[in-house]
């Protein structure tokens, strides 16, 4: 990679997020082009490309990140596709962007953890973009100042829309809950210990079978409790909110009170829809800062470990769905690699 030369960045998995990507790198942020898209639909795939001068398609990974013209990947195939193709750029040495989930499960993730030390460098950065939004920042920030004094609780509440049609119920968590758990990790800067899951009655605007509201409970290592309201079908926006409480206060994002209108007799604001809205700074900067900080021989941001203590908290937490009761999380020793 030449430091004075644009990055030339492989997109893996040309979807909705994937395909959001490609147009973050080609039109939004800069020091990166985007020189390869690949996708197991090669027709996704070409269509993207033939929009960017100097870019090929492709259907297979291997093939793309072995291209004299790729420096770094974006990883954001479906996450049971994410641990070939991390383990494909380990082997030509890539730096990786991988998006959520970093692997469905624990043991997956340990793997990857283990190629990563072989290495002996860190190479990836997982896309838990709530770090970079301008209100988790400020939050973290304010936490860190420690006016608040020390965090008691932290109420989460994630909602989406609706369902795709492939969720399943432990899907409310391995998928979407596994931001709150990057988010009360990072915020608070402890480990979880312990899952518990409670499920109200299900929403009539729930797919029939889906165990649709949520109630997660997150006992961390250093005495707090995080709580996550996971509901995805709501049916009316796209919410999450976080509210601290400490010792000496609280504070509270995700109200989306930016912009508050009055107008015919009334008054009030719009709600999101989706992620790809609420979250557009988060990944502008989040790119943004992968760009930079590859361009200079650094990664930074969320490892390899987070993905995994993630995922192994998620595991826990599908256990606690299916089984009922409190469910402890076992962690195995971090590696100096990630301290
Ligand atoms: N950070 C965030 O807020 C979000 C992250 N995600 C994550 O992004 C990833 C992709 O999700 P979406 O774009 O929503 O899914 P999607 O289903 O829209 O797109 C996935 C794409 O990957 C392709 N694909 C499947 N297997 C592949 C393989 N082995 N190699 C190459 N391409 C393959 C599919 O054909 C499809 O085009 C997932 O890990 C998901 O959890 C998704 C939504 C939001
Ligand atoms: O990552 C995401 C999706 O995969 C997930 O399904 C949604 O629940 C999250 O809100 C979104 O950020």
């Amino acid at each position: 990679m030449n430091p004075h030369e644009p990055l030339r960045v492989a997109v893996i998995g040309t979807g909705r997020m994937g395909a959001d990507h490609v147009r973050r790198i080609d039109r939004v942020i800069s020091g990166a082009r985007v020189t390869a898209v690949v996708d197991i639909d090669a027709g996704r795939a070409q269509a993207l490309a033939a929009d960017i001068e100097g870019c090929t398609a492709h259907t297979d990974p291997a093939a793309a990140m072995a291209a004299a013209d790729v420096d770094a990947v974006v990883v954001a195939s479906p996450g049971p596709a994410h641990e070939a193709a991390l383990l494909t750029a380990f082997a030509h040495d890539l730096p990786v962007l991988c998006e959520k989930p970093l692997t469905p499960d624990a043991a997956s993730a340990l793997r990857l953890m283990e190629a990563e030390q072989a290495l002996g460098h860190r190479r990836v950065q997982v896309g838990f973009m709530r770090r970079y939004d301008a209100e988790y920042v400020r939050l973290k920030a304010l936490l860190e100042s420690g006016q608040l004094g020390r965090p008691l609780m932290l109420h989460n509440r994630h909602r989406n829309v609706a369902s795709p049609p492939f969720f399943t119920s432990s899907m409310l968590i391995s998928d979407s809950v596994s931001h709150d758990v990057d988010a009360t990790r990072w915020l608070l800067g402890h480990e979880i210990s312990a899952v518990t899951v409670l499920r109200p009655t299900a929403s009539a605007g729930a797919p029939e079978g889906l165990t649709d509201p949520q109630f997660v409970v997150l006992e961390t290592d250093g005495g707090a409790i995080s709580d996550v309201e996971i509901f995805v079908n709501c049916g009316f926006g796209y919410q999450v909110q976080a509210e601290v409480v400490c010792e000496r206060g609280t504070a509270r994002i995700g109200d989306g009170r930016a912009l508050v209108t009055h107008m015919a007799g009334r008054w009030g604001g719009t709600i999101t829809q989706d992620w790809t809205d609420r979250f557009a700074q988060a990944y502008d900067d989040e790119v943004q800062t992968w760009v930079d900080t590859t361009r200079r021989g650094e990664v930074t941001g969320p490892s390899t470990w987070d993905g995994y203590a993630a995922a192994a908290v998620c595991e826990a937490g599908v256990r606690a769905l299916e089984d009922g009761g409190r469910v402890a999380v076992d962690l195995v020793e971090k590696p100096a690699l990630y301290r």
